[in-house]
């Protein structure tokens, strides 16, 4: 008798388990029960499989297709999705008070509210974004609205209410207690949903709009529940150079959210371009991660993110959109950008050297597209704490994924695929030329949310509860982190060749225990 919600796909998956390597199961049998990865074997097995798990068809993956892990973005701001690809053209500071504050304003109409954030978890399903870290707005009912979308249309989420209580415009301004109640029912809301998709975050806006007396009641409130915190750190000179002058006692906005108390291993700080290196030091022995936003980095930025050098130092990074700063909600633009932003920078010291001799140091930086993908899977679940829910295919894991089609040729798809080329050919094609026309199904915990233009949850209400297990995880308060050294060393990052490894599934799965809570790789 097959077990309810049993599901087995047979063909080849990608993912990249190790920073710098593109792992390849060819040819293996997956089953998915309960939401869950439960076995992966290899192609010849499938029989002993099928009856093993009761299971009516193996569903055969065509040639051309491929699962993948789903995206992981690490920081979109929901209310501002409607105004992406417009107005960029002021620096941060007035961009908020000119397009920002007055269209997360407007949320406070529900009605609009409803539809904008359906169409918004529409479109980062449909471009394969299955676990968003999503900023909402200031007023409490919009951001209930937000979290009834997600729910409803079953992407995993952490969700955050904005919380400003200073230098911010007369509309778009809380006092410090209304804040502080309102964050706090915010995440007993979402919290009472005991949806195991969803987990509420706490969310200063950023230093200059939140006073101190805010700062430290939301982190209360974290460590009360157990929460995520997210927020931006460093992120341009006009945001530092204000929080200088308002807070001359502190060095920089790490010391700041040090003494509030918002440094935890479940915090999420975007940007970071002009971090010190004794300020990264200090977040990576927090456990804190920086979500890098390269996009939005070029467009407000002042400053390049040096992802390796960061993660030299221990720091966790994941990657984000950061939408509407960020002009694309595309996490396969994400990676692009990560690539580029790394070549920019290499391109920086060589001009700066005056030279035209690339030195090692020059090449620290570079990053590939398998690196990227890291940052866009691993790396996110791992700023976001759930490097042991999601981010690859391992026995114990949910069933997260992305069914890749490489065969839309002609203006169908994105990119041509010619006579010749290997699996790996085409799906480094996709990662570096493909969008969401090849996403031909997207599955969140199991659940098939998106099949081609369908979006299969919508209408009803479906919901996986969460396991004992998950609210333990869920409500447990943030694990002090012991500070670690060289957490990784790029020294010795796997070996960057084009060709993808073939991992042996016999020895994958007899090392594929559930990985540990917390579980690093
Ligand atoms: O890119 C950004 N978008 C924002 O909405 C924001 N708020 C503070 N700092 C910010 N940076
Ligand atoms: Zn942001």
């Amino acid at each position: 008798m097959a077990a309810e919600n049993t599901f087995a796909f047979r063909g080849t998956y990608y993912h990249t388990p190790t920073y710098g390597r593109l792992d390849v199961l060819r040819d293996v049998v997956l089953v998915v029960q309960e939401g869950k990865i439960v076995r992966i074997a290899n192609g010849h097995e499938e029989t002993e499989v099928q009856e093993e798990f009761g299971l009516a068809e193996v569903r055969q993956l065509k040639a051309g297709q491929y699962f993948m892990p789903g995206f992981i973005d690490t920081h979109v701001h929901a209310p501002q999705y409607q105004f992406t690809g417009t107005g960029t053209d002021v620096p941060l500071m007035e961009w908020l008070r000119k397009y920002t504050f007055p269209a997360e304003c407007s949320f406070q109409d529900l009605e609009a509210a409803r539809h904008r954030y359906s169409l918004l978890v529409k479109r980062f399903l449909a471009n394969g974004t299955t676990t968003a870290m999503y900023y909402g707005s200031l007023h409490l009912q919009p951001n209930l609205v937000l979290v009834d979308s997600i729910e409803r249309l079953g992407q995993r989420a952490v969700v955050g209410k904005v919380n400003m209580d200073r230098l911010s415009a007369d509309d778009y301004i809380e006092d410090t207690a209304d804040g502080l109640r309102d964050a706090e029912e915010f995440v007993t809301y979402t919290l009472g949903k005991k949806c195991s998709r969803i987990q509420p975050c706490i969310t200063p806006r950023f230093i200059p709009t939140c006073t101190p007396e805010l700062m430290k009641g939301l982190a209360e409130i974290a460590q009360k529940y157990g929460c995520h915190i997210q927020s931006h750190i460093s992120e341009c000179c006009g945001e530092v150079n204000c929080v200088r002058e308002m807070h001359p006692e502190y060095a920089s906005d790490a010391a700041v959210f040090e003494e509030m108390g918002l440094l935890t291993n479940r915090t999420v700080m975007a940007h970071g371009t002009l971090l010190s290196d004794d300020d990264i030091r200090h977040l990576a022995r927090r456990g804190t991660a920086v979500s890098h936003c390269p996009l939005s980095n070029f467009m407000f930025g002042d400053a390049f993110f040096m992802v390796n050098h960061a993660l030299s130092l221990g720091l966790k990074v994941g990657l984000g959109t950061d939408v509407a700063g960020g002009i694309s909600p595309s996490m396969l633009s994400a990676q692009r950008m990560a690539v580029v932003n790394s070549r920019c920078i290499r391109a920086h010291k060589l001009a700066v050297s005056g030279g035209t001799t690339v030195t090692p140091e020059m090449e620290k930086d570079v990053i590939t597209f398998k690196e990227a993908l890291w940052l866009a899977t691993v790396g996110g679940a791992q700023a976001l704490d759930l490097a042991d829910v999601v981010g690859t295919f391992e026995v114990g894991k949910d069933f997260d994924a992305l069914l890749v089609d490489t065969n839309l040729s002609g203006t169908s798809g994105p990119f041509d695929v010619f006579e010749g080329e290997d699996d790996d050919q085409r799906f480094e094609k996709f990662i570096n030329l493909g969008d969401d026309r090849n996403l031909i199904e997207v599955y969140v915990q199991g659940v098939c949310v998106k099949r081609g233009d369908e979006f299969l949850l919508d209408g009803s209400n479906v919901s996986v509860k969460a396991t004992e297990d998950d609210s333990d995880r869920i409500m447990s308060a943030p694990t002090p982190v012991e500070p670690e050294a060289a957490y990784l060393d790029l020294a010795h990052r796997a070996d960057s060749s084009d060709e993808a490894a073939s991992v042996d599934v016999g020895a994958a799965a007899e090392q594929s225990e559930p990985p540990t809570k917390r579980s690093r790789f």
